[in-house]
């Protein structure tokens, strides 16, 4: 395509505009530069990154979010576990605007960067927001980029509504009406979009109080304003910015997997996994992000209500205190259709038969233990580095018998890429089916909830698709 002329609204320079390699390139003016080899780039910006394009009285305005420069700080110190976090890269929304008398240009523009434009304004949008998550920013977030984002785009502002949701486990039920009204309101054209503006814990309620319609087609965008986000991490998304922008984009939309637990108990010391009681639950568990028990679980139920003060530095605060009381938890496993993964081999093993982890002495008690749906439970923290909430396994994490050193050393390197995988004290599986059964009582943490298991209780988890033949659901990725 023809560079075309246009004029800097700003500093009324004469400049070219192109599309190269999808990118939207801004030169100098070839004409000003008829005797220089060298033509100035003024701005390049990857189609990936506009969200909105005006073009009205000559005048286009092209809207992208942009990452904002980078403060180097020098980083020479130990990694302990209070320092590790990775530093954040702040986005923010930024405008170009030029006159140009060119509509075939334009149209090619938006064309490719925004190849949903004319469905928006159409598609009904409903926003589930957890004021309390993380840091408490979540409307902010929704005042300052979702919603403008999203109305630069090309949605309709009559077209979006937006539901609080209020604590002790009520966004679940919020959810499910949100989901009833959608049904029951459902007409010809796009399907709607439920975002969820949250942590990980409102996108549990959200999903689970969606998936109790048993029925219906949901579309769902997730905006990460909680603590750990640790499912938009699993789609790689890592600020609200880019978030918005894979709804507005809705390139690609996918089912996604999601663990269903089961509890029970069973006394019997031989072949107890084959005499479970399950509980009848009042209503079914499906978990996004992670089982945890032990250590873990112990960091989340302590940490709680340091949540709104500290971010996820209290995290770290509570590890180290629970570091220097290390417990050895005692249980059993059993992992069905495993494999393990191999470090020297890089890649996971297929075990031929069930495996057996018997934890019941407590010096080979499991002193960490982790079931994740996802890579990352909080940004940097690259804790089962191979999860995806895209495939149908989930990825187990172990430590048995260690000492305080070695579970800090296994930390840290969760933080440096994932490499306590390579670990030989570090035991990593993948699975679609596997159960526990604890000693003593004891916590176990169920997307950030904390649940107690009675002595002998089991827990049993599988893996299940997200959409069922009764209804889809899908995630923008
Ligand atoms: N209006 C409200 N007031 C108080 N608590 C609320 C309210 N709405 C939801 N909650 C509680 O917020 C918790 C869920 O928070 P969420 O998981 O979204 O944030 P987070 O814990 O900061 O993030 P993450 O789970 O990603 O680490 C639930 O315990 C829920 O009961």
């Amino acid at each position: 395509m023809q560079p075309i002329l246009a004029t800097n609204t700003e500093t009324e320079e004469s400049v070219q505009l192109l599309i190269e390699n999808d990118h939207l390139i801004v030169t100098e003016s070839l004409t000003l530069t008829a005797q220089s080899s060298t033509v100035e780039t003024k701005e390049k910006v990857n189609l990936e990154f506009i969200y909105g394009i005006d073009y009205t009285q000559n005048l286009l305005s092209v809207h992208f979010i942009e990452k904002q420069t980078a403060v180097s700080v020098s980083d020479t110190g130990n990694k302990t576990l209070t320092n590790i976090r990775p530093q954040d890269i702040q986005w923010h929304l930024r405008t170009l605007r030029y006159t140009l008398n060119d509509t075939s240009f334009v149209t090619q523009l938006q064309y490719l960067a925004l190849p949903h434009l004319n469905e928006l304004p159409n598609t009904k949008i409903v926003v589930v927001l957890n004021p309390t998550s993380g840091l408490q920013l979540a409307e902010t977030y929704w005042q300052t980029i979702v919603q403008p984002m999203l109305v630069t785009a090309g949605f309709n502002e009559s077209n979006i509504s937006k539901f609080m949701t209020e604590g002790e486990g009520k966004t679940r039920a919020l959810a499910e009406s949100v989901g009833q009204r959608i049904l029951s309101t459902e007409e010809q054209g796009p399907k709607p979009i439920i975002i969820s503006i949250g942590g990980d814990g409102t996108l549990h309620e959200v999903v689970n109080g969606l998936k109790d319609l048993g029925r219906g087609d949901f579309r769902l965008g997730v905006i990460p304003a909680g603590s750990g986000n640790a499912f938009a991490l699993g789609l790689n998304i890592e600020n609200v910015q880019q978030a918005t922008l894979k709804i507005i984009k809705a390139r690609k939309e996918e089912p996604f997997y999601l663990m269903d637990v089961q509890f029970g108990h069973s006394n019997t010391k031989e072949n107890w996994q084959q005499q479970i009681e399950y509980d009848q639950l009042k209503k079914p568990v499906r978990l996004l992000v992670i089982m945890s028990w032990g250590f873990h679980a112990q960091i989340v139920s302590k940490s709680r209500y340091l949540r709104y003060f500290m971010g996820n530095k209290r995290f770290s605060l509570v590890a180290m205190f629970l570091l220097k009381f290390l417990h050895q938890y005692e249980g059993e496993l059993v992992l069905k259709k495993s494999k393990k993964y191999n470090p020297e081999l890089e890649q996971f093993v297929e075990n031929e038969n069930d495996v057996v982890l018997d934890g019941r002495q407590p010096n080979e008690g499991f002193t960490y233990f982790i079931v994740s749906k996802q890579h990352s439970l909080e940004k940097g923290f690259n804790i089962a580095p191979f999860a995806s909430p895209l495939t149908d396994d989930v990825d187990v994490v172990i430590l048995r018998g260690v000492d305080a050193d070695a579970l800090t050393k296994a930390s840290i390197e969760a933080f440096q890429g994932g490499i306590h995988v390579k670990s030989d004290k570090v035991e990593y599986y993948k699975t679609t089916d596997l159960l526990l059964r604890v000693k003593q009582k004891a916590d176990v943490c169920l997307d950030g909830e904390i649940h107690s298991l009675p002595a002998n209780g089991v827990l049993h988890l599988r893996t299940v698709g997200s959409s069922t033949p009764e209804s889809s659901f899908t995630v923008f990725v």
